[in-house]
This record gives C-alpha cells, structure tokens and sequence, in this order.
C-alpha cells in the first residue's frame, strides 16, 4: 500500500538515525536484529492467525487468547528462549495488546518459587513450572481485603499429627479474590478490561496441604509445628517485588504505542484552518496538539529509560539477596513501589490524553487506544495500589530525614536529600535538563524535611507513628511523588549524558525531549518553587516560553521518535497508527468487517414492527 504522503514527508526531515535510536531503545543492534526475528517467528506463523480479538465477545476473547498464548509458549520452548525481554517480544507480538490468559503464572507464580523455594522444592515446583508441566497463579488478595496483607483472613492451620497445613477461608471476606489464571473454582465476573485473563475467587475448605508444600528457602515450619523465622522477614514480600519492578517498563511499552498512534494519525489528520484558504494543516500543526502529545513524547522515552534502569537494579539486589546479602532490599522495595505507582498512573492518563486527541476515531475499536487504556489501567491497582505503594516510599523518605540527622550514610537513588541547593540564578528560556533535573531534586528535598516536620510534630503530640502518618498523607504521598520524579529524571539525563557521547545527533533531540520532560514536571508544581524562594515568576514565564520553543524544534523530529519504537503494524494492531498512514481506507473496510455488519438484524425488524403494529 502506498505511503501516505504527509507520512512520507514526515520522514524526509528529522536530525537523527531512526535505527540508531530504535537500537539504543533495544539495548544494541544484536538485539533489534533479534526482536525482528522473533517477531516474524510469530507474524509469520499461522497458528497465530484468528479471529480480530476486538470484535471478540468475553468468552470468545478468553479462549481465542488461550489459544494463543499456549502457541507463544510453545514457540517459545521450540525456540529454546529463556531471555524475560525475548519472551515478551513473541508474547507481546501474538497478544493484540491483550494480557493473555497464562500471564499471572510467569509473572507471579513462577518468580516466588525462584526467591522463596529451597533446592529441592525447585526441583519439584520451579524446573515443572517453568516448563507449563504444573500451571499456577498468586491466591493472596480477598474478597475484604488487598492492600493491607496483615489483614488477610484465609488460615493455615497446622495439623502435628498428619504433618499437613489445613487451609480455610473461613468467613465471606476471606474468598480469595481476583486471583488471575485462577482455575476450576470460579471466575469473578466481566471486567473493565483484562479479558484475557480469567481472575478467579477461591474458596478453601479445610484443604490439607503437606508441610513442606510452604516455600522453605526463606521461613520454615519444623515437623513439631516450630516456626523458622526467614532471616530477612520482609524477603516474603519479595514476591511482589518482581512484577512492580517490571512494571515501569511496561507502562513505558504502552505509552510508547499510545503516542506512535496518536503522532502518526496527527500528521495524517487535517482539520479546520489557521490561515483562511491556506487549507486544513495537519493537526499536529495546532500548539494545543503539540501541548497534549510531545509532553507524553517525552515521558514515555523517560519511562523507558528509568524502566529499564529499575529492572537492572532489582536484578542486581535479587542476586545478592541470593547470596545472602539484604542491605539493598528496601531501596529496591521503595523504588520499585514509587516508579511503579507514578509510571503506571502518569500512563494510564497519557494514554487517555492520546485517545482524545484522535477525536472520534480515537474512541474506536480500531485505533486500538480502547483496548490499550482498559489493559493498562489495571497496573494502578493490580500488584499494589498506587496510594499503598507511595506510601511505602514515602514512610522510607522519613526515615532518611532521620539517618540524615543522626549522619547515618544514605541509599545512592536518595544522596540528593543531602546535598546543599543554592537559590537558582535567573533562569532564561534555554534551561539545560542539568539544572532542571536540580530543581526537581531541590523541589524533592524541601518537600521531605517539610513533612517530616509535620510527621515530626504529631508523632511528639501524639506518640503514636501511624496515627502521625495517617494524619499527613496527602502531603506524603505528595512527597513520595516528588522524589519518584527526581529518580526519573536522574536516569533519564544520565542516560542522555551517555548517549551525547556516543552518538552526538541522537543525544542532541533526546536532550530536547528531557528538557521537555523537565520543564513540564516544573511547570507542575510551580506553586513550591515559589513558595520555597527556588525559582521567581520570571523564571517561570521563561520556562514555558522555552517549552513552546522546544514543541517547534520536535515538531519535525516527533514522527521520527515514534518510528523509532519499532512497534510492527501487527503489534500495535491500530489502524491509526499504521506505518504507511492509510487510515480512512482501513479504518472503512475494518468496519465493514465488523460482524455487526453481518449479522442478519433480524431483532431490529422484529421490534420496529412492534412499534409500526403499535400505531404510534
Ligand atoms: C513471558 C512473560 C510475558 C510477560 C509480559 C508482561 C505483561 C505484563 C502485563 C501486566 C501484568 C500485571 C499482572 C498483575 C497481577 C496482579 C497481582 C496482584 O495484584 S498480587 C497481590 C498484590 N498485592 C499487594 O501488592 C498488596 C499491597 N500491600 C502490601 O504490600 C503490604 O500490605 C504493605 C507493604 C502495604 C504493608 O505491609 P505491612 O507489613 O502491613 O506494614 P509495613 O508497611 O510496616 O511493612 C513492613 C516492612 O516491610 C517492608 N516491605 C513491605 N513490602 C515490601 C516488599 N514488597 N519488599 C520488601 N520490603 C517490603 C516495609 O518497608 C516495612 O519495612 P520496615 O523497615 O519495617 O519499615
Ligand atoms: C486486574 C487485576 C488483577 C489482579 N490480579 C491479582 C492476582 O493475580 N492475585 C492477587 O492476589 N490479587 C490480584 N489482584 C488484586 C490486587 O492486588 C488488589 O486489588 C490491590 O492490591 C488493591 O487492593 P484492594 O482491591 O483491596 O483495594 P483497597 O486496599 O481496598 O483500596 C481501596 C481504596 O482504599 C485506599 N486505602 C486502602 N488502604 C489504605 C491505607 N492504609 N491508607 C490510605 N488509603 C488506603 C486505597 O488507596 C484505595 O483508594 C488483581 C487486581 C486487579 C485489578
């Protein structure tokens, strides 16, 4: 199919090498060449041909992605991957922006048995589930209760006498709920999204389990009933530190095909005029588009960036926590609680903002936006919800006020909090991304000591630390944000710093996009910044002159940016973001398509004769 030509043109300007940056995004060459060829190992295979999922009603969607999904595992094993990002590339190519059904047991069955399981139990638990031999899922929510862990009802009562654990939800509250992959007890009922994936309740009825059938790496129970403390009690969290340590980089996978989507069909769009007789420009033409999309632009190259940076760091800490070493647990804990909580809710509200700038087609089915929104969503809630997780980082900050006045050293991603902030000098508007990342940490920093004092002050009145937290949390969980989005920042402009060097013409427009990224956060909160004497109004009125400067030096770089992210017409699955922009052509067929089209409306007749019998 020809190129659209607004497309074509689009891709003849741009100051940098798409493949370079689509390389850099991968983590080298080697590994784009290999995603390709993943990727073609799917799109070209026919068992992964079906029915358009978005056309799919729940039932048909959950066994059309099982289907599926069992296809990717077994590519998957045919091709002996093991690589976490290789399988997500075979996974996220058959899935149609669906989470598909088997998720929960890679995600999280799989990964407590690898923390928690002992050797032996590995080798009856993890080797057969690895391998699909033994299918699992996560039972920890209920009915009542979610957030709060301590709170759960369900018992494990242990019988001395048979060496067995007998399991009981015994009240109504206690049902184990939501439990994705959950099989044979029941599914909880349609959802706002992840239809692919059968979230089911459990319900437990003095179900006798065996003694060692409890992970006995880290606790364990003795044959006479004895509790073996882990040596590090809060390792058994750890299980819900793997998936939101993931899970930054999988909001910046989502919105960084919500805005390719919505760039591209920006340029395809004409709507209205800006000067009469002139015809209708591109409505990435208009500043108010440019306002709504190169903001998430940015964000979504600065998610990608402190992503992967969080996976690398949570790998570092699992492995030295293997060895017995758990000094980095709870900065890996707070970190991946802090970028997980604001990444997957800054995207969420992206991908909204990129749905509603493709007006009424943004709304459809084909654009996919929809289906993109509702899978994603879920990350808010699911795998902790954002305000919990917040604040667990913000709890952490407290403590860091008070390791700093008793001069105990601080984790690495918090050193900020002990620098000395002078007053900026007046700000013009070409604000380097050094000096803003500065200012987010200033703002970071003055936030904490300012709710630590609050904190500080109730917990004196009152003597009780968690009636002192609940008090406060509004302006700590406000303070948690504050310092999640200097760790952003911070990965973000030292990853720019390093790409600079290595490849000048590429670094140069990211460097555009973390100034963008920068002056935006500031923008945000500009209220602190005067209130805490760091920047003045004219600083301000600078800055946002610099960010509509910086939409005019993107504007011919933004469809370039996109294309970067490599995203195969098969993966993104949107007719609004296709690679070649022919939109109303596809858009007309896909809807013709629609088995609504086909099916005989033989209801239609039956009741507007109603109405004509009625004699209205
Ligand atoms: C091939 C594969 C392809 C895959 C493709 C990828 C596609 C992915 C698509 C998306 C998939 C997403 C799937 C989602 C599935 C969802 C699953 C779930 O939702 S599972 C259930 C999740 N539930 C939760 O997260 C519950 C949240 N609540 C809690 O964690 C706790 O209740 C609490 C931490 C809020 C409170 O704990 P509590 O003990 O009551 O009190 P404290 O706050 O004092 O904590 C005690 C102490 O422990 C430390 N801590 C807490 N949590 C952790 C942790 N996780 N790790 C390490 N340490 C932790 C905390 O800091 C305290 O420390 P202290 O020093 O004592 O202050
Ligand atoms: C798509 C999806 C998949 C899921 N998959 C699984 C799974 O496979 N296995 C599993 O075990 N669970 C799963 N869950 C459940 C999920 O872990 C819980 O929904 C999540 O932990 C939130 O708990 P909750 O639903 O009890 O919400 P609640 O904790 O009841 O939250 C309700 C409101 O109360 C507020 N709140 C609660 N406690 C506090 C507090 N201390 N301070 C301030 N505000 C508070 C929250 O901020 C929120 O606004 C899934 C959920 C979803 C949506």
């Amino acid at each position: 199919m020809p190129m659209n030509p607004d497309l074509e043109k689009e891709r003849q300007g741009g100051t940098f090498d798409v493949e370079q940056l689509t390389h850099i995004l991968d983590g080298g060459r080697d590994k784009t060449l290999k995603r390709h060829f993943l990727e073609q190992e799917v799109l070209k295979d026919p068992v992964f041909r079906g029915p358009d999922t978005r056309f799919l009603s729940r039932e048909e969607l959950f066994g059309e992605l099982l289907r599926k999904h069992v296809a990717v595992i077994k590519k998957t094993q045919e091709l002996s991957i093991d690589d976490i990002n290789e399988a997500s590339t075979i996974y996220s190519a058959a899935m149609n922006n669906n989470v598909g059904p088997l998720t929960l047991h890679s995600v999280a069955f799989v990964a407590p048995l690898d923390l928690m399981a002992d050797d032996e139990q590995k080798k009856k638990w993890l080797i057969p589930a690895k391998k699909y031999e033994i299918i699992g899922c996560y039972a920890q929510t209920e009915l009542g209760h979610g957030s709060f862990i301590r709170g759960l009802e369900t018992r494990a009562d242990y019988d001395v006498n048979t060496q067995q654990f007998v399991l009981n939800t015994p009240t109504e509250t206690a049902i184990k709920w939501w439990v994705g992959g959950c099989v044979a007890v029941g599914d909880i009922g349609p959802k706002f999204g992840f239809g692919g994936v059968d979230n089911g309740y459990l319900c437990l009825n003095n179900v006798r389990i065996p003694r060692d059938n409890l992970l006995a790496k880290t606790g364990k129970v003795l044959e006479d009933g004895t509790y073996v403390k882990p040596e590090n009690p809060k390792v058994v969290y750890g299980s819900m530190l793997g998936i939101r340590a993931a899970l930054p980089k999988v909001g910046a996978y989502n919105l960084s095909k919500a805005v390719t989507i919505a760039i591209r069909y920006s340029c395809v769009r004409h709507q209205s005029e800006i000067k009469p007789g002139c015809g209708e420009p591109q409505v990435l033409d208009y500043q108010t588009q440019q306002h709504k999309l190169f903001p998430l632009l940015a964000t979504a190259y600065a998610f990608h960036t402190v992503g992967v940076w969080m996976l690398d760091f949570h790998s570092t800490v699992m492995n030295e926590i293997n060895e017995g070493h758990y000094h980095r647990l709870a900065e890996d804990h707070v970190l991946a609680a802090g970028l997980k909580a604001v990444i997957n809710w800054k995207t969420h509200e992206g991908i909204e903002i990129c749905r509603f700038s493709c007006g009424g087609h943004g709304y459809s089915l084909a654009s996919s936006l929809p289906v993109i929104y509702v899978n994603h969503v879920a990350n808010s809630t699911a795998e902790g919800e954002t305000v919990i997780l917040l604040l667990q980082t913000a709890v952490y900050l407290m403590k860091c006020v008070i390791d700093l006045e008793q001069g105990t050293p601080l984790d690495p991603s918090v050193a900020y909090l002990d620098q000395s902030f002078s007053k900026s000098e007046q700000w013009c508007s070409d604000v380097d991304m050094h000096s803003l990342l500065k200012a987010i940490q200033f703002r970071s920093k003055k936030f904490t000591e300012y709710v630590s004092s609050f904190v500080k002050k109730e917990l004196m009145a009152t003597g009780n630390q968690q009636l002192a937290f609940n008090k406060h949390k509004v302006i700590l969980v406000e303070c948690a944000k504050a310092h999640t989005e200097a760790v952003i920042m911070n990965a973000f402009v030292t990853k720019v710093d390093e790409i600079l060097q290595s490849n000048p013409s590429v670094g140069k427009v990211l460097s555009l996009l973390c100034q963008i990224y920068g002056v935006t956060e500031i923008l945000a909160h500009s209220g602190d910044y005067i209130q805490y004497e760091y920047l003045r109004k004219i600083d301000l009125d600078n800055i946002q002159d610099q960010l509509f400067k910086l939409y005019t030096y993107i504007r011919p770089e933004a469809v370039l940016l996109v294309d970067a992210f490599d995203f195969h017409d098969e993966v993104l699955k949107s007719i609004l973001g296709r690679y070649d922009g022919q939109v109303y052509e596809n858009m007309f067929k896909w809807a013709k398509a629609s088995p609504f089209n086909k099916q005989d409306q033989g209801t239609f007749r039956k009741y507007i004769q109603q109405l004509k019998q009625a004699k209205l």
